[in-house]
């Protein structure tokens, strides 16, 4: 079967990856795991071997046949689809191990974990993901370094993110151009206090976008820079600091204390019952 470049299809061969994957999901009886991308079914061999259940969603429907054929029993559940379209919370699954397709990873983390405004609920108990090491490294920066940045903050605000293992890549076939690690992701069960998680997003959205700028220029769209050097004065901070040089929790307390433009100051609460997806 040849892979498709336009679905992201790069099958897994390394046993010892697969094996990594399968102990990091520390799989229990009663799992239901959602597999995003099942493929030629590498990784959901070894999921089913676990003993739990298994919900995967794939989007060429090519290799569904295929699929329903080699795995199909009770504990299987295949849905042929794409994973971004898909309303995840009637699936009942409570973690996601997956070799995700890279073309969509940004909205896949989005839709997995939901946003600072739309935290996903219920969070996944943990997503065993394989995606590239650029944006493993961008979820485990800290303040200052290179790869720190708005997913860094947004990531580290949901969830606490761990590396598994790295992975070359000739693990896969056809090889990726780039290096993948495994990394395994626990959404918090209580998230930060923040009285206005919109606002927050677009302090973020506007700070990261000029990284190089101080963030007293970075943001005089929406704050006097005045304003903002006091705030950073109040938390400790050079006045002349860049969006890099701030932690999760500054940005909390960076948020509280400037001041929001009128039209943001009414945050969309979003429906009762229904699931984050953004
Ligand atoms: C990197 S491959 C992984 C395949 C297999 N799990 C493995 O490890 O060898 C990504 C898989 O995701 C599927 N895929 C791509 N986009 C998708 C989407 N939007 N929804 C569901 N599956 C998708 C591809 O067809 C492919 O099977």
């Amino acid at each position: 079967m040849r892979a498709r470049k336009r679905f992201g299809q790069h099958w897994l061969r390394s046993e010892s990856v697969l094996a990594q994957m399968i102990a990091a999901a520390e799989l229990h009886a009663g799992d239901r795991v959602l597999e995003i991308g099942p493929g030629r079914g590498a990784l959901t061999r070894p999921l089913l071997a676990s003993g739990a259940e298994v919900v995967a969603v794939e989007l060429d429907r090519d290799l569904c046949g295929q699929l329903q054929r080699q795995f199909g029993s009770e504990r299987f559940q295949l849905i042929a689809g794409d994973i971004l379209r898909l309303d995840l919370a009637p699936l009942g699954c409570n973690k996601v191990v997956a070799n995700i397709p890279y073309n969509i990873t940004g909205p896949l983390l989005g839709h997995l974990l939901g946003s600072i405004a739309r935290p996903r609920r219920p969070a996944f108990e943990r997503l065993i993901l394989l995606v590239q090491k650029e944006i493993g490294d961008r979820l485990m920066a800290a303040p200052g370094s290179k790869a720190y940045g708005a997913l860094s903050v947004r990531g580290q605000f949901l969830a606490t993110c761990e590396k598994v293992c790295a992975v070359p890549p000739h693990a896969f076939q056809p090889p990726p151009k780039v290096d993948s690690v495994v990394i395994c992701l626990r959404p918090h069960a209580t998230l930060p206090k923040v009285r206005s998680p919109q606002w927050l997003e677009t302090l973020l959205k506007q700070g990261f976008a000029t990284r190089r700028k101080m963030l007293a220029n970075a943001l005089k769209s929406l704050v006097e820079p005045d304003q903002v050097r006091q705030a950073l004065r109040q938390l400790g901070r050079d006045v002349n600091s860049r969006a890099e040089a701030l932690s999760l929790e500054d940005w909390l307390a960076l948020s509280e204390l400037l001041q929001q433009p009128r039209q943001d100051q009414q945050d969309p609460q979003p429906p009762a019952g229904r699931s984050a997806n953004g």
